[in-house]
């Protein structure tokens, strides 16, 4: 098992921890920490940096990559713009959630809403060399399509 740890910021008091909802399940929920009396509203086209009031640590050789909800995406349209976000290891800030409406209709985005869904992943890290020449494959430069549909 990865440990994550992570640090709750004041405006995440008392909401619940990343959890997965599910015996297997990959993603573990991640709550929206905007004030109680402020919600987010996404129009239509919108988008907007959601706060968890969470800060994340976890090993080196892993990252953290936030998705969307496919019930949020299937109901309302609502997706992360970015997905997958990648929370790097070495990132001490605020894990923040960057939500799109795709939808025809206002989404208001309130405290405590499951907005996303964090997943931990391997990471493998290259070293980069710069070559004049690269090994021949049967591939070559074909892609796109290039096999056929
Ligand atoms: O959905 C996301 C994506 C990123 N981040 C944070 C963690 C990540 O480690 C950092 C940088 O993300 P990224 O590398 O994707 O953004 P960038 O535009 O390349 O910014 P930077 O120049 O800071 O790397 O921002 C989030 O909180 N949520
Ligand atoms: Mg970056």
């Amino acid at each position: 098992m990865t440990e994550i740890r992570f640090v709750r910021l004041a405006h995440g008091q008392g909401l619940p921890a990343p959890r997965y909802e599910s015996e297997a399940a990959a993603g573990m929920d991640l709550a929206a920490a905007v004030p109680e009396d402020a919600p987010i509203m996404l129009a239509p086209g919108a988008r907007a940096l959601v706060p968890t009031g969470l800060v994340l640590q976890f090993p080196v050789g892993f990252e953290a990559q936030v998705r969307p909800r496919s019930g949020l995406a299937f109901r309302h349209g609502v997706t992360v713009l970015n997905a997958p976000g990648t929370i790097d290891a070495d990132y001490r800030g605020e894990l923040k959630v960057l939500l799109v409406n795709l939808g025809e209709e206002d989404f208001l985005v309130s405290r405590g809403a499951r907005i996303a869904q964090l997943v931990v992943a391997a990471v493998a890290r290259a070293e980069v060399t710069e070559t004049d020449a690269l090994d021949p494959t049967t591939r070559g430069e074909g892609g796109f399509g290039s096999t056929g549909r």
